[in-house]
């Protein structure tokens, strides 16, 4: 948990500071919209994510009515949360009292009425990679199928009637034990439709992942649910402006970004990425990251030249929801557990489709022909030289 000095919202930090018009200003300019359009929550769960320490926030993003189609809503909700007890306790252990704590949030964001919901990356365990230590890290490494985040997560999805998008550190047992960076996609019968594997491995900092698993092999699969067109962008992909864009051309209505990154590094872009991703693209985005800063038993190095240290620098968490019309809700807690819930009308959508067209002028001729040059070694680029 962070301390009693950290900021704990930026969203706070302003709105607290400003009132009336300049708020109101604000509001417009920074979010996109005057009012946030919150939704009420029920008061019970207000009580249980207090006496629990999760925090609890639900907006709207309202879609223009039309004369053909129906509304399209639905409630997707993602939590953040830190990890249960200290990193040096068994597997097994840590992996249970992650469960329990995520249990009670689930329980609420059924009762809230979500129908979509997804946990931040490899939520079952702590962020252990950047210790480069396979053991005991590597027995978190459960099956994608069946494997103990999956089972207990099944068992919910059907329990609610719930989609639930898992993202775990996946062992693929039929392909050589390897190891995977995956989000795992159970539908609300608790079947798992499909998995996406991260495509971008991040080496930076203490983000050592690619000594555990290696670029996924999944494409950029768009899951069609009950629900809408779903797609999991995870964490470092949120980086590149394509892997993003991929989601768009096979149709995405809501990407989710599941995603463990530290202050210091990224906290600057956080806001950023997602959301530019929802403009470029006309689609729903729901940014995810942990919160806590995790200790481990052994010392680690960076590649920054930081000299050796245990801890993995705090994670900020401040999840936050877009809209495909750019804008936004306020972020979660930068230190507490969460749930932040949106009811989106993924009619809106199509409808900043039509009004924006970048599908239409996006030119993916012109940079199909560019990218095909561009990738070859002897590929000069098109500069012209001062004279
Ligand atoms: N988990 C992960 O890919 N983190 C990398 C750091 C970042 O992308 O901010």
């Amino acid at each position: 948990m962070g301390t009693a000095s950290e900021l704990q919202s930026l969203d706070k930090l302003v709105s607290n500071a400003l009132s009336g018009q300049d708020l109101q200003e604000f509001n417009r300019i920074h979010y996109g919209r005057i009012s946030n359009h919150e939704l009420e929550i029920k008061k019970n769960n207000i009580l249980f994510g207090n006496e629990n320490h999760f925090e609890i926030a639900a907006y709207k993003f309202p879609a223009n009515k039309e004369e053909i189609r129906k509304p399209r809503i639905v409630k997707a909700g993602v939590i953040q949360n830190s990890i249960a007890i200290p990193t040096d306790q068994p597997v097994t252990k840590q992996r249970c009292a992650i469960f329990e704590k995520i249990r009670k949030i689930i329980e609420t964001a059924a009762d809230e009425g979500v129908n979509i919901l997804c946990l931040q990356e490899a939520w079952s365990m702590p962020f252990a990679f950047c210790t480069r230590e396979k053991q005991p890290w590597c027995e978190f490494a459960e099956s994608a199928l069946d494997g103990p985040s999956t089972l207990f997560l099944k068992e919910l999805a059907i329990k609610y009637g719930m989609i639930i998008i898992s993202p775990i550190l996946e062992r693929d047992e039929v392909h050589g034990d390897t190891i995977w960076n995956t989000a795992v996609v159970i539908n609300e019968m608790g079947k798992v439709i499909g998995k996406h594997r991260k495509n971008h491995i991040p080496r930076v900092g203490d983000f050592n992942e690619s000594t555990y698993y290696f670029e996924g092999n999944t494409g950029h699969p768009v899951f069609e649910t009950s629900f809408g067109k779903i797609a999991v962008n995870i964490c470092y992909g949120r980086h590149h402006p394509l892997n993003w864009l991929m989601f768009g051309i096979n149709g995405a209505e809501i990407v989710f970004n599941p995603s463990a990154t530290v202050a210091g590094l990224s906290e600057h872009l956080w806001a950023v990425e997602a959301r530019n991703a929802a403009i470029a693209n006309s689609y729903f985005t729901c940014a995810i990251n942990r919160v806590g800063t995790e200790k481990f038993p052994n010392e680690f190095t960076s590649g920054d030249g930081k000299t050796a240290h245990k801890e993995f620098g705090h994670f900020y968490g401040s999840s936050y929801i877009t809209a495909p019309d750019g804008s936004r809700t306020p972020g979660l807690s930068r230190v507490k557990d969460g749930l932040l819930i949106a009811e989106l009308d993924l009619n809106l959508c199509r409808q900043i489709k039509d009004k924006w067209g970048f599908g239409m002028t996006q030119r993916l001729d012109l940079y199909v022909n560019s990218l095909s040059k561009a990738v070859n070694h002897d590929f000069e680029p098109q500069v012209v030289p001062r004279d």
